[in-house]
């Protein structure tokens, strides 16, 4: 090819692009491969480091951009230069070298312009340096957080009932909450349900990401075909040759090298359609439910190892998140809205407000009790230490990080500061516990589809109760959830058994009782934390245990743990 064919070719434009990609794809490689110290997918604060790692990034990259595209401007001024000498010397080479001037130029050409073009090209390659230093010292997301954030879409998405559409439309429960995906959004999230077995899930991710595509192929010249075809394959081996037809069509009408890359026809022929691609959605969408203390009940698994059934219990927690069941006009009948002023006697000026939501077993919610400034300031304190949170279970002696439970959590004294001393004075004044014996509070950030399954806050086996907790002794009696937040759609704390869902309210408390009278476990507490569809979800949690409580709760007279024990497993 002659050196003026390529001035102006828009190859070089796609060369460029190339090199963006080649470098955002050793990202990811490079992403992969250390510890995940933060695990960004838990909780939302992490999600703001990232977003600034972002806006650096965005910086240099148009800083990038601008170089290059000067760079690329002086290039296509050298190639013209070169190309004019060339036309030249192509209409009589002999006289043309015989020119001393022309032999001169052509030698320093070679001998010092090359080395300047190499320099300048070698610039570019100064961006990985540039992204070396970046990776240092800026915080970036692992595969980890890249799997577990897709795992999140798809967790709403089956407790909300959202079809894939409305999502990538950006619209959750009806409300259009933020811009579209793109259809590479949409098919990168296809590619990585694929890879985690989540069949079903993928094909409706693929065949949005298809129609997005016909809509609007643009930014299509930027990957390369094989990009494409591979989803063409999975939607064969999933049985939707169809969609798999409409995007090989897109490639070879797009792209150059579309049609030679690879024949549908055959790829249709050859692959091999997947058992159970059709319906996976009871078959693949498996993992160990977490029952505490027991056989592992299963629902989904975006593995797909497992294949039991969820349980009755789990379904109705996921119509309580969506806001399907509630109590009856009857089962309300008895719940009151009433003061509290009797522990404290300055309460008697400003008794608490106090709502019951269940009666047997007790679960009420107290109004107003932490102002907006004392939750910023336990944020505060709390947020500089949030880790992932663990779960204690029968199965594992340790605590452990697990799926059913994705947020993270930090513990504050309640001496480290008088507004963290004064939440326990205020669950004192209320319910009239000793309240000396309680664990640190516990202070709870959910993210996006962080979420807490059905579980209790007892300990079913005394040889779990913590012993290494000062003043602390015997099983955890009650629980109090100081909701330091609002949350936008989801979010709230279900109880299955009692037919309740709690909508996180800033500045409330909801407290209950774990235990029987008998201090027993109460398996009719069980509860979970819906998955957050919108917004940052903060608690604070306080458990109080038993000791200290015997006169203030004592037993009755009757043997009052039967009651619960049907609950204790789990259908
Ligand atoms: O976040 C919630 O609503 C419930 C939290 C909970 O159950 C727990 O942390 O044990
Ligand atoms: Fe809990």
């Amino acid at each position: 090819m002659h050196v003026s064919q390529i001035v102006g070719d828009q190859r070089n434009n796609k060369l460029f692009w190339r090199l963006i990609i080649a470098i955002f794809a050793f990202t990811r490689n490079h992403a992969n491969s250390s510890e995940n110290d933060n695990e960004y997918f838990t909780s939302i604060t992490g999600l703001e480091a990232l977003m600034n790692t972002e806006q650096t990034l965005l910086i240099d990259l148009k800083d990038y951009v601008i170089k290059a595209k000067q760079q690329i401007n002086l290039l296509e001024k050298e190639i013209s230069k070169i190309a004019r000498e060339h036309d030249l010397a192509s209409q009589n080479l002999e006289s043309y070298l015989a020119n001393p001037v022309n032999a001169y130029k052509l030698i320093k050409r070679l001998f010092v312009d090359w080395e300047v073009y190499e320099e300048q090209i070698a610039e570019v390659i100064n961006f990985f340096k540039l992204m070396d230093e970046r990776r240092k010292n800026f915080q970036f997301p692992q595969l980890e957080d890249f799997d577990e954030s897709a795992i999140a879409l798809v967790r709403l998405q089956q407790t909300y009932q959202l079809t894939v559409p409305e999502i990538a439309a950006g619209k959750l429960n009806g409300i259009q909450y933020g811009y579209d995906m793109t259809w590479t959004d949409c098919l990168v999230l296809g590619r990585q349900l694929f890879h985690m077995q989540a069949y079903n899930q993928t094909k409706f991710w693929l065949k949005e990401s298809v129609k997005r595509l016909q809509q609007e192929p643009d930014r299509l010249e930027l990957f390369p075909s094989d990009f494409l075809q591979e989803p063409t394959e999975y939607l064969i081996r999933l049985g939707d040759a169809d969609t798999a037809l409409q995007l090989y069509k897109i490639i070879a009408k797009h792209k150059e090298d579309g049609r030679g890359s690879f024949k549908i026809k055959e790829m249709i022929q050859s692959s091999e359609i997947l058992p159970n691609a059709a319906n996976d959605n009871e078959n693949i969408w498996k993992t160990p439910y977490h029952v505490s203390g027991r056989l592992c009940h299963i629902h989904f698994s975006i593995y797909g190892k497992f294949q039991m059934q969820k349980t009755a219990e789990f379904d109705i927690y996921q119509k309580l998140c969506r806001g399907e069941m509630t109590k009856t006009a009857r089962e309300q009948r008895d719940l009151r809205c009433f003061y509290v002023y009797e522990n404290n006697g300055f309460s008697r000026l400003a008794p608490f407000k106090v709502e019951d939501l269940n009666l047997d077993p007790e679960v009420k919610i107290f109004h107003n009790i932490l102002s907006d400034e004392t939750i910023e300031i336990i944020k505060q304190l709390a947020s500089p230490h949030l880790a992932r949170s663990t779960v204690v279970s029968r199965e594992q002696a340790r605590a452990a990080t697990h799926n059913y439970r994705i947020s993270k959590n930090s513990w504050l004294a309640y001496d480290s500061h008088p507004s963290v001393l004064r939440m326990l004075r205020d669950l004192h004044d209320i319910t009239g516990l000793d309240m000396k014996c309680s664990e640190d509070l516990q202070v709870a950030n959910y993210g996006l589809g962080g979420h807490y399954e059905p579980h209790v806050d007892f300990f079913p086996d005394p040889s779990y109760y913590p012993t290494n907790l000062p003043g602390v002794s015997g099983n955890r009696i009650s629980t109090a959830i100081f909701y330091l937040s609002d949350v936008e759609q989801g979010g709230a704390t279900a109880f299955p058994f009692l037919k309740l869902a709690v909508k996180p309210l800033k500045g409330s408390v909801l407290f209950w009782y774990n235990l029987h009278r008998s201090l027993h476990g109460d398996f009719r507490t069980r509860h979970g934390a819906c998955p957050v569809l919108k917004g940052s979800k903060w608690i604070g949690n306080v458990w109080t245990h038993e000791g200290g409580q015997e006169l203030i709760r004592p037993c009755a007279l009757h043997q009052d743990h039967e009651i619960s024990l049907p609950y204790e497993i789990i259908k």
